[in-house]
């Protein structure tokens, strides 16, 4: 079954135990800090690691030691779906080992 759109009360209570994400432009978005360079393309690996298993992918983005995570659901027209808050949930619990803030 395709997943479903959610609404913005929805994405605002997931967002709620999410911190440092937000909700914008139809997307979850999120913008990592690493100790250097390196740190944000290992914390990108392991990102994409996650989301090959998921079959779930976000736009990443790394500027210097900034990683940039957007993610929305394709298959519905690029709105929120449950598929995005479980890879955002799943990101931030690994973020958190490669010292992102
Ligand atoms: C065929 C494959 O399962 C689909 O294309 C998946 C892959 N990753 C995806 N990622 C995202 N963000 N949205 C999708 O709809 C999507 N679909």
């Amino acid at each position: 079954m395709a997943p479903q759109p959610l609404n913005e009360t929805q994405i605002g209570e997931v967002l709620s135990g999410l911190p440092g994400w937000a909700f914008g432009d139809d997307r979850l978005v999120r913008e990592y800090t690493l100790d250097s360079h390196l740190a944000a393309v290992a914390l990108l690996v392991h990102i994409a690691t996650l989301q090959e298993q998921l079959d779930h992918h976000a736009n990443l983005t790394v500027t210097y030691n900034q990683l940039g995570v957007a993610v929305n659901t394709h298959s519905v027209g690029g709105l929120v779906t449950e598929l995005d808050t479980q890879l955002a949930t799943r990101i931030e619990e690994i973020a958190a080992g490669h010292g992102a803030r």
